[in-house]
């Protein structure tokens, strides 16, 4: 069941939200025809939401950050990021993007590849060294600018991608899969850091996965979608307090909203292919 309150209707963009998608549709053009990757996608993304999209393996969801990102073009709807278009927001540097790997170069040490996006924006020497100094803490990772990265341990690589991410101070963080190669003890450390980075930072998350209990742990909103073609098929607003002992998964609140999220999975997923 979606919430009818959740769900914006088709119109007209709601340009305060921090991404608005109305009828939002992408089609791919493939050598063996039409791709559907996304169709009739309405949501908006407020301020400060932390949201998750969930969903089985191709149902959009990393082209559906991918088009907020202006990294693909809809071929249907409208969309809106920071109020503006996804180029301008990507012009303006409104958000940082986290890859499924931490996608570092290798040949660089964790600050300059922190570095890399501040150089590329021109900032100043000193600005940047504050920069760096400022994520790396927040991170938690004070005191590894000089490592490479293959000193580090993958769970400490994706925190300096976060970094990275973060260090031009875009309001908005997509978040692909970011902790989904990692093993689950280190995951739930990562999960409960995301947390505490946004309680501080007051940041809007856009968060894709494909755990249950990572979704309910950290969002504000889940977004459940389903395949072919590419949908949202149910908005869950959390009844979750802000702050989350890790523990709070042991809650009949918490359980309650994983099996909801786990029956609008079941509702979407085709088991004959
Ligand atoms: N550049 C592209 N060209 C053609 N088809 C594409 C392209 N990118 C994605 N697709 C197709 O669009 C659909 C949605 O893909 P997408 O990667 O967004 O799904 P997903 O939900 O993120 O999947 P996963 O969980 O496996 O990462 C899939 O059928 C995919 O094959």
């Amino acid at each position: 069941m979606i919430q009818d309150a959740l769900v914006p209707k088709a119109g007209s963009p709601n340009t305060r939200s921090v991404v608005s998608a109305r009828d939002l549709g992408l089609t791919f053009k493939t050598d063996d025809g039409p791709v559907t990757a996304l169709t009739g996608v309405n949501l908006d993304v407020r301020k400060g939401d932390f949201v998750s999209f969930i969903g089985p393996s191709g149902c959009g969801k990393t082209t559906f950050l991918r088009v907020i990102a202006d990294l693909e073009k809809p071929t249907a709807g409208t969309i809106t990021v920071n109020g503006t278009t996804p180029e301008d927001a990507r012009k303006n540097r409104s958000y940082g993007y986290v890859f499924q790997a931490a996608a570092l170069y290798p040949w660089r040490t964790i600050e300059q590849n922190i570095a890399l996006p501040l150089e590329i924006m021109g900032y100043s020497e000193a600005d940047k060294r504050a920069r760096i100094e400022r994520t790396l803490a927040l991170v938690n990772l004070s005191g590894f600018g000089k490592k490479f990265p293959w000193q580090l341990s993958g769970g400490m690589q994706q925190r300096a991608s976060i970094a990275r991410a973060l260090a031009f101070d875009a309001d908005l963080l997509l978040m692909d899969e970011p902790f989904g190669a990692l093993d689950e003890i280190v995951r739930d450390h990562l999960n409960e850091q995301l947390l505490e980075l946004w309680a501080r930072t007051e940041k809007t998350i856009c968060f894709v996965t494909h755990s249950i209990p990572e979704a309910v742990y950290l969002s504000t909103r889940i977004v459940v979608m389903s395949p072919r073609p590419g949908r949202i098929t149910d908005v869950i607003e959390s009844t979750l307090p802000r702050e989350r002992p890790l523990d709070i998964r042991e809650t009949p609140e918490f359980l309650e909203i994983a099996s909801r999220v786990r029956d609008g999975l079941r509702a979407g997923h085709s088991y004959d292919e």
